[in-house]
């Protein structure tokens, strides 16, 4: 088990970026239950070597610098990076403060761009589009991976911010996001989809919440009966998870008509499916 003060040891950076160096003189052993089997721990543990203490039963190596081969060690950048989610149900206002803090992080000299997924076409590929029809040049992209190359590496080095709209439909979201910020130094700003039509977890926003420095979520207004509008609820009979569209297909709901409203739209689509599979049988 390690002690606090080796853990300090270990996490205070006196190592190379690149390379894990132990002095020849060290008096620090690589142990595995192998090489020491009475060892308690059958994983590979840094141990003190203290040989007076130890059973003579116990075989010990002691392995030098020149010996250790370790992956590459990345340590974090001087500048951490940060990431700020902002969800909510549709029509909350979440591209507009997506667009907001970008345009306002731009204006303080900072270099931005944002990404959106190429699932929703519905204004074009280029731009990022309110509900209200505010934009702002984007990069479309079927994932996140491929950002950094298609934005070009230096480019990439040189960015602060990066912006990412419709944050439910990227399945890379998690890995993207930590390796922005933890490695790379950047702003992560994320807007998305909490949940979808059904109330269930949509894409992988929610998994970075423990990533996030900020969570933000925004409401928008009940279309039936003006009250905080929390939840989203697709008017038409159509079941897969995934629909693009905007105010002719969805509508913000309080949790009371979201409710009525699923009652009314389930039992429609119960409907359509029975009807679907008569269709089915009698072919
Ligand atoms: N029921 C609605 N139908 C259409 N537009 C709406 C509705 N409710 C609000 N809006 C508009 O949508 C704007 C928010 O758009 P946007 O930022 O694109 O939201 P989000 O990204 O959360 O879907 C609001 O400022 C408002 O003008
Ligand atoms: C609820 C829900 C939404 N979608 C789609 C519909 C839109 O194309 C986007 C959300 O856009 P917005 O910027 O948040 O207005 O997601 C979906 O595919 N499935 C759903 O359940
Ligand atoms: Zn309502």
């Amino acid at each position: 088990m390690l002690t606090i003060s080796r853990m300090k040891a270990i996490l205070t950076p006196t190592l190379s970026a690149f390379t894990f160096q132990l002095p020849k003189t060290t008096h620090l052993a690589l142990l595995t239950s192998k090489s020491f089997p009475c060892n308690p721990n059958p994983t590979t543990t840094l141990l003190p070597l203290y040989p007076t203490t130890l059973s003579s039963t116990c075989s010990i190596h002691l392995i030098q610098s020149r010996d250790v081969h370790m992956e590459p060690a990345t340590l974090p950048p001087e500048f951490p990076g940060e990431i700020h989610v902002i969800v909510g149900p549709m029509f909350a206002g979440k591209t507009t403060t997506l667009l907001r803090r970008i345009q306002s992080e731009s204006s303080n000299g900072r270099s931005v761009a944002i990404i959106k997924s190429n699932k929703d076409t519905r204004y074009g590929l280029d731009s990022i589009v309110t509900h209200d029809g505010a934009k702002l040049p984007c990069l479309a992209l079927p994932d996140l991976s491929s950002f950094r190359q298609k934005f070009g590496l230096d480019a990439y080095d040189k960015l602060d911010v990066i912006g990412i709209d419709e944050a439910q439909f990227f399945e890379d979201l998690y890995d993207f996001c930590r390796e922005a910020a933890d490695n790379d130094g950047k702003t992560v700003i994320v807007a998305g989809l909490d949940g979808d039509y059904l109330r269930r977890s949509f894409g992988s926003v929610l998994d970075i919440i423990p990533l996030a420095d900020s969570v933000t979520k925004l409401t928008s207004r009940c279309e039936l009966c003006g009250k905080r509008a929390i939840f989203t609820l697709r008017k038409t009979e159509e079941a897969q998870t995934e629909l693009i569209g905007g105010a002719d297909v969805y509508m913000p709901v309080c949790r009371k008509h979201y409710v009525s409203g699923q009652v009314v739209m389930e039992a429609a689509r119960t409907v359509l499916e029975s009807q679907n599979v008569k269709c089915v049988s009698y072919a």
